[in-house]
Parts: structure tokens; C-alpha cells; sequence
């Protein structure tokens, strides 16, 4: 299989399509907020409830926990009942998760509430591309994909600001957060409902992919995917090891204790990564969307992160430059990787080619994470010892390289054919 696959069975109106562009980009930006919502309450957690760093911990670690196995079946489940189904009964589960994390008395129901929100967040996760996917397969796909992703990102910037947006609820405690949290996750909720209803008319009418279509779920098919597919698997799983593991865990600290940075300033210079990835990722797709060409800028796009660490590790120069490449790759990737995903395999096949995708992708970021801690136990890094942190990066380092192999061994497979298809298509023209 994976030649190039037609990307959508057939068309729903360009208005149609943008109606539901917004709504699943307003599902999007709840479900991200509520994602990134127990960071700026930890504090309050451990002062008024007297949680350890591991039960905070643990209330992020059981998101990834049961999606190494479940986002499989989740993406199967999508293929077979559609994008809006799934977007609306995984917003509901997200709801019911935020909900029992906000009014759960003990710790025990708080990690049920956040175990039952990764059971359904990452699963709306596919579901929401695949929305795209549907509606805008064959036109501004990467556009739309980008700027969905952004609006997403921009959740999770809201959540990293929402001390200061929302100071008054943090001044009374930990709760009234996660209740706003709840809050915003009802309103992704109905935003996915709305979304449920508008795709009835497209997809009666045989626009779309119907989950009818595809035949039962057969193991032997995750085989089925062609080589180019399994390189951008693998590509999918040590881009975003090394970039969330990094990015989103250690970074702040190694400012600290290796560039000499305070918190506040080693925090700032994180968040620009993500504030940049709001506006760069469409911009990236919109740029791929017109070349045509996916490819070459997913390469690109791989080649700066071991770049941008080898600078951090190896030099003394501004910390401005790293920030900057971190940001190109952090917006370029993602704004090419899921196009792509979606021309490489079948319509029908594209929850399931994500699902397998995220099923080692979760289990890489984890094991990441691991990896990483205990080199810098191992070592003693810390401020006194600021060499203790060379084990780390050289790991992150030498993970980001192999990314780029498969990067250019996907630029060689898929990227001719991108090449042939650009040519008939300007031949025909
Ligand atoms: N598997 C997700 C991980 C995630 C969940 N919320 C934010 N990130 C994923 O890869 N999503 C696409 C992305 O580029 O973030």
C-alpha cells in the first residue's frame, strides 16, 4: 500500500468547512488548556493538600500511562465511527475527567479524574485532525492543520497565563482553577457537540469518509503501511521525545544551571518557543500548502533541533539563537508532519495510522523523560555541577540525529513522489 492516497471522498462546501474548522480549533484550545492546567496549581497542591512531587507528577505521568496501549484503539475507533462521533463522545470524557479533578475530595479521585481525561484527550486528539483532515483533505489542508495545532497551543498558553489572567481564583486556592478548567472544558464540549451536528448534513450526503466504509480492524493491517509511513513514525517518536522531554520538563532547569538564568527568565525564554509555534505553525503550513511540497521542510525542520542543542551544549553564544531554532522546528514539524500522515495513507486508515503513531510516540516521551532524569541523578547534575548535564544532552542530542535520519530517508521515499505528482499536476495544468 501507501502510495499518496486521495486525501477526502468527496467535497463539502468551502463555508461548511470552515465552520468546522473554528469549532474543532474552539474543542482544541479547551482540551490543551485543561492539559497544561496542573503546572500552575502544583504549588498550591502541595502547600494546601500536601502532595509530593511524585503524586503531582503522577497527575501529569497518567495521561501517557494508558495511551501507550489505548490510543490505538482510540484511532481505530475513529476510522470506524467517524471524526465528529468520536470528537463529541472523547470531549465528554475530557469534561467528566476536568470535573472530577476540580471536586474530587482526595488524591485518589483527583489521578482518576486525570486518567479518565487522557483516556479521552488523546483520542479527541485524532479525532480533531481527522476532522481537518475530512473537510479540508486536497485544499489548505496544511493551513488548516497549522492553524487548528495553533489555536491548540495557544490553550496552553492560556493555562501557563492563567495565574495572571485568573489571580483572584489562585488567590483563594487550588480548586477555583481547576473549576475554571472545568469550565473551559465544558465549553470545548459544546464547541464538539455543534461540530457533531454540523457534520450530519456532509456526511449523510456521502461527502466524507463514512466509518461504514472501512472494513473490520485486522492487526495484519498496521502492517499495511508503507515504508514512508515508518519512517515518519519513527521520526514522530524521537522528534517529540526530544522536544517535549526537553522542552516541556528540563529546559528551564538547565537555563538555570548551566546559563545562569533565574526562574523567571528561563521560564520566559521557554514560553517563547510555544508563543512562536501560535503564529509560525500556519504560517508553515500555508507556505507547504502552496509549494506542495512536505518533505524537504520536515528535514528542515528536523535538522534544527540537534543544531539548536549542540549550541546550547557546546557553546556560549546568546541564548536567542537555540530559542529561535527550537521555535522553527517546534512550529515546522507538526505543521508538516500530520498533512502528510494524512497523504501518505488511506482516508479510511488515517485514525489508525495516527493511533500507532502516538501509541510509541507516548511511550517514547516517557521513556524519554526517564532516560534524561536519570542520566542527570546519575551525574549529579546540578547548579554546582553544571557538567552533570552533558550526559542529558548528548542523549537528547545523538535522539535528535537519528530524527533527521528518518527525516531524509522519508524525504527520499515519499519526496520523490511528491516530486512526480507536482510534475503530472503542472503537466495537466
Ligand atoms: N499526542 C499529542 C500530544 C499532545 C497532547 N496535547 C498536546 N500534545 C500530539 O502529538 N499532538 C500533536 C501536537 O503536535 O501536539
Amino acid at each position: 500500500m501507501s502510495t499518496i492516497a486521495p486525501t477526502a471522498v468527496g467535497r463539502p462546501g468551502r463555508l461548511t468547512a470552515w465552520i468546522v474548522g473554528v469549532l474543532v480549533a474552539v474543542s482544541l484550545f479547551g482540551n490543551f488548556y485543561v492539559y497544561d492546567s496542573i503546572g500552575p496549581v502544583a504549588d498550591l497542591l502541595q502547600q494546601q493538600r500536601g502532595f509530593t512531587d511524585t503524586q503531582v507528577g503522577l497527575l501529569n505521568a497518567i495521561y501517557n500511562l494508558p495511551n501507550i496501549v489505548l490510543i490505538l484503539v482510540g484511532g481505530v475507533l475513529v476510522d470506524r465511527f467517524g471524526a465528529a462521533r468520536m470528537t463529541l463522545v472523547t470531549a465528554g470524557l475530557c469534561l467528566a475527567g476536568a470535573a472530577l479533578t476540580a471536586f474530587s475530595p482526595g488524591f485518589t479521585g483527583m489521578a482518576a479524574g486525570r486518567l479518565l481525561y487522557g483516556i479521552g484527550a488523546e483520542t479527541f486528539n485524532i479525532a480533531t485532525l481527522a476532522a481537518v483532515a475530512d473537510y479540508f483533505g486536497g485544499r489548505s489542508l496544511a493551513l488548516a492543520m497549522g492553524a487548528e495545532l495553533a489555536i491548540g497551543r495557544l490553550g496552553s498558553y492560556g493555562a501557563d497565563m492563567s495565574p495572571t489572567w485568573f489571580a483572584n481564583a489562585y488567590a483563594q486556592g487550588w480548586q477555583p482553577p481547576l473549576v475554571i478548567a472545568t469550565a473551559i472544558a465544558a465549553t470545548s464540549f459544546a464547541a464538539a457537540l455543534a461540530y457533531w451536528w454540523v457534520d450530519r448534513g456532509p456526511r449523510r450526503a456521502g461527502l466524507l469518509p463514512t466509518g461504514q466504509a472501512s472494513e473490520g480492524f485486522a492487526w495484519r493491517d498496521l502492517l499495511h503501511f508503507g515504508k514512508a509511513y515508518w519512517y515518519l513514525l519513527a521520526l514522530c517518536v524521537l522528534w517529540y521525545a526530544v522536544i517535549l522531554a526537553f522542552r516541556s520538563t528540563f529546559s528551564i532547569k538547565y537555563f538555570q544551571h548551566v546559563h545562569g538564568l533565574d526562574l523567571a527568565t528561563a521560564g520566559e525564554m521557554n514560553s517563547y518557543v510555544f508563543l512562536a509555534a501560535v503564529f509560525a505553525t500556519p504560517a508553515f503550513g500555508w507556505v507547504c500548502d502552496r509549494v506542495g511540497r512536505y518533505a524537504p521542510f520536515l528535514a528542515l525542520g528536523a535538522a534544527l533541533l540537534p543544531v539548536a542543542l549542540a549550541i546550547l551544549a557546546l557553546t556560549s553564544w546568546s541564548l536567542w539563537l537555540p530559542t529561535v531554532l527550537i521555535g522553527v522546528s517546534f512550529s515546522l514539524v507538526p505543521a508538516v508532519m500530520w498533512p502528510l500522515t494524512s497523504r501518505l495513507v488511506a482516508p479510511n486508515r488515517f485514525g489508525t495510522a495516527i493511533g500507532l503513531m502516538w501509541v510509541v510516540q507516548n511511550a517514547g516521551i516517557g521513556g524519554a523523560n526517564l532516560v534524561a532524569g536519570w542520566l542527570n541523578d546519575r551525574a549529579g547534575a546540578s547548579a554546582a555541577n553544571p557538567g552533570g548535564y552533558d550526559a542529558m544532552m548528548a542523549f537528547f542530542g545523538l535522539t535528535s540525529v537519528a530524527g533527521l535520519a528518518f527525516a531524509l530517508m522519508l524525504w527520499l521515499t515519499a519526496g520523490r513522489r511528491e516530486q512526480e505528482k507536482a510534475a503530472t499536476l503542472r503537466a495537466s495544468a
